[in-house]
């Protein structure tokens, strides 16, 4: 909701900066406001649109200003309504509103135009076991982002048990509300960075080349 905040997410290494349109939402920003925001994030970082229940009208005229790299839906919106924009889009679904056993095949099904998905975690306490995510739907094949109020010291495990494709924060990292604390950002950020270390490690232990020389 400030241009340094977006500037300083950037520069300590976030993949994005969503602005928020929903109605609903008390983060929510003016387009006009997050159009001169945009100006503040840092080349190569990605703008996103966050919309819930918007009109039709609402969501093109906030693609059409801030021009995002891709639109985030919160909302009860159909498929058809998130296509029509043009944009990439991910639909977000609370842990509560999730039908229990639906897989990811459903979800693709329901959602094929999605470039994935967000799953908002409805308790944010003891998140960090495997079976505290047996709520998240199986076999899904497309990316996935957890949304959900983490602390901050169990975003490590949460990464590493879950292995989403990222996570949301927003509150976490508030000083006051709407007001960014620069330090909680960075320990976000390294946190994260921590964790896909942590996998990538994994994942090449033992599968790399030996390309040493004698
Ligand atoms: O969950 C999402 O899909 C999401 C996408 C983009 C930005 C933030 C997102 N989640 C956090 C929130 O929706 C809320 O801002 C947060 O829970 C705080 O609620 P409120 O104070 O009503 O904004």
């Amino acid at each position: 909701m400030r241009p340094g905040d977006v500037r300083l997410a950037g520069e300590l290494g976030a993949d994005a900066v969503a602005f928020q349109f929903g109605r609903e939402s008390t983060h929510s920003v003016r387009v006009e406001a997050a159009r001169s925001m945009r100006q503040a994030i840092t080349p190569l970082v990605g703008s996103v649109a966050s919309f819930a229940n918007n009109t039709q009208q609402e969501v093109r005229e906030a693609i059409k200003q801030l021009r995002p790299n891709l639109a985030i839906f919160a909302g009860e919106e159909e498929d058809a309504f998130c296509r029509a924009f043009g944009i990439p889009f991910l639909k977000t679904f609370k842990q509560e509103a999730l039908v229990p056993g639906m897989d990811g095949k459903q979800l693709h099904a329901k959602f094929p135009s999605a470039a994935g998905f967000v799953f908002r975690a409805a308790q944010a306490s003891s998140t960090t076991s495997q079976s505290d995510w047996k709520w998240l739907p199986s076999e899904l094949t497309k990316p996935f982002l957890l949304s959900g109020g983490f602390r901050i010291d169990e975003i490590f495990e949460i990464i590493t048990t879950v292995e989403p494709w990222g996570i949301v924060v927003c509150d976490e990292i508030e000083a006051r509300h709407g007001l960014k604390d620069g330090e909680l950002m960075r320990q976000v950020v390294f946190e994260s960075r921590r964790a896909d270390c942590h996998e990538v490690q994994n994942a090449c232990e033992g599968t790399l080349p030996d390309t040493r020389h004698d």
